[in-house]
């Protein structure tokens, strides 16, 4: 198959017409994902902090399903609600990821549904002679 879907139960429900991760052509392609719990559409409650670790653990949800991890990670892109809150999203993003970071864009968005935070990532699987 030349993109499979990837879709953990654990993953928030996706809210419009995508999937959360597709796997093609060695790399895993992460739908932006908000501070919804696992397995469902609702937001955890909380500041930028709070819901940048969610985001992020769903995130990693995603890519371990696929067969990937964090630290396979090469580039991200962040959205969020309200420039103030960069360093406290920065704070936590740098729980997560380690030296070499991957390389990241993070901008001010409206996001729709009420997230404070927003990010989508692509991953590099690991090479299989099996992949
Ligand atoms: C949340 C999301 N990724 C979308 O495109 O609606």
């Amino acid at each position: 198959m030349r993109k499979r879907p990837v879709h953990p139960a654990s993953s928030p429900v996706p809210a419009g017409a995508y999937t959360p991760g597709l796997v093609a052509g060695g790399f895993v392609f992460v739908s932006g994902q908000t501070a919804e719990k696992p397995g469902s559409s609702d937001l955890v409650e909380g500041d930028v902090k709070v819901q940048t670790r969610q985001v992020l653990e769903n995130i990693r949800g995603i890519l371990e399903a696929a067969g990937c991890s964090l630290d396979d990670v090469v580039k991200v892109t962040a959205h969020l609600a309200d420039a103030e809150d960069f360093d406290g999203y920065n704070e936590i993003y740098r729980q997560f990821f380690s030296v070499p970071f991957p390389v990241r864009t993070t901008v001010q968005s409206v996001i729709p549904g009420g997230s404070l935070v927003e990010i989508d990532v692509i991953a590099l699987l690991p090479e299989r002679p099996d992949r």
